[in-house]
């Protein structure tokens, strides 16, 4: 609870959309005199570390939720504090999102906020969803992500969200929005998201198939932009980080802005109908039915 109110008070203070304008982080200068004096430095809560280089300007973001880093309520609560720190360090100008884990960059949503749960419980956890994807998809930071195993549905909207995406070039992991496999819908902000990044129509069969895709497949329809060996994996986000670093900041989140902000000005103006729409539809009998079928599978493929 205390997390969830610091978040709350550090949003209060920062706005949620955090919009280039003419204090846009180019050519400032870092306020804080004790960052300024480290070359790297570390935070790490239970489920996020954050490896800050000052010396580039670029953090690394590594989620570190076992089994699957699901993005629970907690998770997404620390991912979003670690976010607006780094948001709110001018010196911080890029950065790179990644998994701890073996196999899995992120479950997506965890299907257990969403079964068995109160409507007020739902609603909460679905501002925490709408939260993270509004602070990484206006963020005045370079983001990069850097997709080490599976990412499947909210995984994918995290790695959508980007301003670039790297996957490891391995057959047996998947992404894509794959929300109607378990009998629930993509939200309008999620098709939003892939439709900008991949085109209307391969996103309407991909949402209405849920289709998970390998790297290739991905790679193919640019739902990711580059796939490598997983040994090649953070070198490349580094240098692609760097390409888009050398831009002109201002112009650089300018034009980000105007190709996002029509999305994010939906979503926002949909807020509150849109929890409200996740509330009653998430509650219903048939929906929670199919998401019982649904974990019940995910076990017994285990066993
Ligand atoms: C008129 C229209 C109105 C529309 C209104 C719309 C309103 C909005 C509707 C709702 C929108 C919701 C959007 C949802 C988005 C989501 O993200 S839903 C989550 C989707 N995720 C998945 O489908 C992934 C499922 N998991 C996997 O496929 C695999 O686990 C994996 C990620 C590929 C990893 O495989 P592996 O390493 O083999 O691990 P497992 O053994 O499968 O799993 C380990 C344990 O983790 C549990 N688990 C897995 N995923 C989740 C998860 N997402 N949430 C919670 N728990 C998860 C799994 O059950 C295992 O548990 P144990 O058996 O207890 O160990």
């Amino acid at each position: 609870m205390a997390l969830r109110a610091a978040l709350r008070t550090k949003c209060a203070l920062s706005g949620f959309l955090s919009q280039p304008s003419s204090s846009s982080r180019h050519g400032r200068v870092c306020a804080s005199t004790v960052l300024a004096a480290q070359q790297r430095s570390n935070s790490t809560s239970s489920k996020i570390s954050v490896d800050f280089d000052q010396s580039t300007g670029v953090a690394v973001m590594h989620m570190k939720s076992p089994p699957v880093n699901s993005l629970s309520l907690d998770f997404l609560t620390e991912f979003c504090i670690s976010l607006e720190k780094l948001e709110m360090d001018k010196s911080c100008r890029g950065l790179i999102i990644t998994s701890s884990l073996p196999k899995v960059f992120s479950a997506g949503l965890d299907i257990l906020e969403m079964y068995g749960k109160s409507p007020e419980s739902c609603g909460e956890f679905w501002k925490a969803v709408q939260e993270m994807w509004l602070k990484l998809y206006s963020s005045n930071m370079v983001t990069v992500a850097a997709i080490n195993g599976s990412s499947p549905a909210g995984g994918c909207l995290m790695s959508l969200t980007c301003d670039y995406r790297i996957m490891v070039d391995n057959p047996r992991y998947s992404i894509g929005l794959n929300e109607t496999q378990l009998g629930i819908v993509a939200p309008f902000w999620f098709k939003d998201t892939m439709a900008n990044t991949v085109g209307h129509r391969i996103t309407e069969m991909a949402l209405a198939l849920g289709m998970l895709y390998s790297p290739a497949e991905a790679l193919k329809i640019g739902l990711v932009d580059q796939i490598v060996p997983e040994e090649k994996l953070m070198s490349t986000a580094e240098q692609a980080m760097a390409k888009w670093l050398a831009i002109p900041a201002h112009a650089r989140q300018l034009t980000k802005s105007m190709m996002r902000k029509p999305t994010v000005d939906r979503m926002t103006s949909k807020r509150e109908a849109d929890v409200q729409n996740f509330v009653s539809f998430i509650t219903k009998d048939a929906i929670q039915n199919s998401l019982r079928v649904y974990l019940e599978m995910l076990k017994k493929r285990k066993a």
